[in-house]
């Protein structure tokens, strides 16, 4: 195979074979392809306007590098007139996000982009160190989740953003897809796949729709305002096979290990049953994404009637948003409060809600894509020498 020539320009040799396609491409038809197809899910869904402040949700990992990376390159080459800005949130786990926050520093140096860094510890007065020691190993990936949300939005407000991009990715919508209708979360499988929610996002566990806080270290109730704020995923469409490729072979400089404290979430199930269906069906994360976006939802589902949190303003599903009650139950001793919600995913679901628990490049990625492709994968690209820079905040 490594003989052939790239299908599309029928004049390079073909480097890899697209997951998502199946088509064999060079590596500069490969690039122009990728990012194409995410500049027109940009332009169709018409997610930007000239002028507009967009926070790119940087946490080091592989998908929000090639975001941030491919949001500077289609904002150049189509003048898209974007502000762009790398905002990243320090949840306070050592070895893990001290790690990833440093190549998320050499990011911004790479890619020019100033940098806004929020801490839970500065937030909420608890890092996720500090909430594991309390509650243990079991739910902390819905505090984290739930308080990541609202730690984004409230970044975003600081800086006058309106618009936040992640980078979940096409395999994420498609897991998502799937564990609401697995877990029968009607209402939420009805908005699970929209590429931009205002507000309420449709990937997020248990409450998590209401952000918010309710920090006993007084954030205030000064969030007025962040129901406006709109948050997309341009990578909707792009396969996480692809993304990997995509960083690898531009030798993009992220991070690869995965959260110490990501348990055994639910979503993993979700995710080796689309790994099966793709063995005998490649297109089936398309394929899923598309049946949810063609669900009509029958009228007498239930769904949440958005309220006021009583304590911080924030939208919420009951009097207090999630992450008011889950902060009064851990500064209270009672952990367990907001944690457990009949109508709501279990913590472990939580983990995936705001996409904290994505798969991670395996590690010896080269082996990995010679097995995704059957091509000899080039030498492993080493990352660039730490140069400890320190951020840009000007804000
Ligand atoms: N700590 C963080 N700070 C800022 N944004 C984050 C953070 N964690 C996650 N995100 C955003 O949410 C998206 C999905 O996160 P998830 O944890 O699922 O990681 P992932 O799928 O491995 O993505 P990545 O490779 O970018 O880490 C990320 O691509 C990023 O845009």
């Amino acid at each position: 195979m490594s003989q052939k020539l790239c299908t599309t320009c029928v004049t390079a040799r073909a480097v890899l074979r697209r997951p998502k396609t199946g088509a064999l491409v060079c590596r500069e038809c490969f690039y122009n392809v990728f990012e194409e197809e995410i500049h027109r899910t940009i332009v169709d869904a018409q997610l930007f306007a000239p002028g507009d402040r967009v926070a790119i949700g940087a946490s080091g990992g592989k998908d929000s590098t090639v975001l941030a990376h491919i949001m500077k390159t289609l904002n150049e080459r189509h003048k898209y007139g974007l502000d762009l800005y790398l905002l990243s949130i320090d949840e306070g786990i050592a070895g893990y996000r001290d790690d990833s926050l440093d190549t998320v520093k050499r990011n911004q140096q790479q890619y020019d982009l100033p940098l806004k860094i929020l801490s839970y510890n500065e937030l909420y007065g608890w890092t996720m160190d500090d909430i594991v020691r309390s509650i243990g190993g079991k739910n902390n990936c819905t505090f984290c989740g739930v308080f990541r949300r609202q730690a984004l939005d409230r970044g975003a407000a600081a800086l006058g953003i309106d618009h936040i991009v992640t980078g979940h990715n096409a395999d994420d919508m498609a897991e998502t897809v799937l564990m609401n209708v697995l877990r029968g979360d009607i209402a939420r499988l009805e908005r699970c796949t929209e590429i931009m929610t205002k507000g309420a996002d449709s990937n997020a566990p248990a409450d998590e729709d209401a952000g918010g806080c309710g920090s006993a270290g007084g954030l205030g109730s000064d969030f007025a305002g962040l129901s406006g704020i709109r948050r997309s995923k341009p990578f909707k469409y792009a396969y996480e096979k692809e993304i990997v490729m995509y960083a690898y072979f531009k030798k993009l400089d992220y991070f690869s290990t995965e959260c110490s404290y990501s348990p055994a979430a639910y979503r993993g199930f979700a995710r080796m049953y689309l790994r099966e269906l793709e063995l005998v069906r490649p297109s089936a994360a398309i394929d899923i994404i598309r049946s949810g976006e063609a669900l009509r939802v029958g009228s007498t589902v239930t769904r949440a009637v958005q309220q006021t949190c009583t304590r911080c303003g924030y939208m919420a599903s009951n009097e207090l948003c999630k992450a008011c009650l889950l902060l009064e139950g851990l500064n209270r001793g009672v952990p367990s409060l907001g944690v457990s919600s009949k109508s709501h995913p279990s913590a472990s679901d939580a983990a995936s809600g705001d996409g904290t628990n994505g798969t991670e490049a395996p590690r010896g990625i080269g082996r990995t894509i010679e097995r995704w492709t059957g091509i000899a994968a080039p030498p492993v690209a080493t990352p660039p020498p730490e140069k400890r820079a320190p951020a840009r905040m000007d804000w």
